[in-house]
């Protein structure tokens, strides 16, 4: 975990560094990869990123928002359920009203007002919502919305489900028999019915992870020659 930690630091820096000209794609998405593949935590991974917003220096605050906006578009629930909160919108509230730079005032308007249409259908994510409402009642002026702003990532992970029987031989689980989850499915397994592992290319996850016997078969089925 140190060693993504260490490495997530360093493409972070990398990514948002004020001697760049253009965002560092190759970094960006590494950095997404990173938090996808759960190398790093996706809260560790925006406080990083909140460091960066909060830089004098506007160059490094807009490549950090670039690396925000990337991480809600591609990293999925991981990312949403941090930023969807009303605790995360407070402080992208107080940086609109602290920040000197109209750049990054315009950015972090243009990415709330995105996401609040992304998850317009999502009532988990309601603060986004909630906040452009109240960020127009005290006089923002949120730029035009460009739908293409708003468009996702569909594929990633599932959220792991819970149970107390393996999901394929209904084993019980308990002290001799612990629970596993197929990073594929999302549903939970003893370690007999998951103990094959396989990369995960449509969720951006390319280290062998833990499988499910039937996600298995799906994912290595010969292709049709
Ligand atoms: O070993 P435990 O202390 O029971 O913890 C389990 C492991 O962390 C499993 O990881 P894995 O899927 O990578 O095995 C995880 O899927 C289960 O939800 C956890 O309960
Ligand atoms: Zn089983
Ligand atoms: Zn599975």
């Amino acid at each position: 975990m140190f060693r993504s930690t260490s490495s997530f630091d360093k493409l972070l820096d990398k990514a948002t560094s004020n001697l760049r000209l253009e965002p560092d794609w190759p970094a960006i998405l590494q950095i997404c990869d990173l938090i996808r593949q759960g190398d790093v935590q996706s809260k560790y991974a925006l406080i990083a990123i909140k460091k960066k917003l909060y830089n004098a220096n506007p160059h490094i605050a807009m490549f950090g928002l670039q690396v925000l906006e990337s991480c809600v578009k591609n990293c999925g629930n991981l990312i949403h359920d941090e930023i969807g909160t009303k605790q995360y919108m407070e402080q992208l509230r107080d940086l609109v009203k602290s920040t000197s730079h109209d750049d990054v005032k315009n950015k972090v308007l243009e990415l709330i007002q995105a996401w609040a249409y992304a998850f317009r259908n999502s009532p988990k994510y309601r603060a986004v919502q909630d906040t452009v409402n109240i960020m127009k009642t005290e006089g923002c002026k949120f730029p035009v919305l460009k739908e293409s702003d708003a468009m996702f990532s569909a594929d990633t992970a599932p959220e792991w489900a819970d149970g107390d029987v393996c999901h394929r031989c209904r084993v019980q689980f308990g002290m001799m028999q612990r629970k596993h989850h197929c990073r594929a499915c999302g549903q939970v397994f003893c370690g007999h019915c998951s103990s094959k592992t396989s990369t995960l290319p449509k969720f951006g996850i390319e280290k062998e992870v833990r499988v499910c016997e039937a996600c298995y078969e799906i994912l290595n089925k010969p292709t049709s020659a």
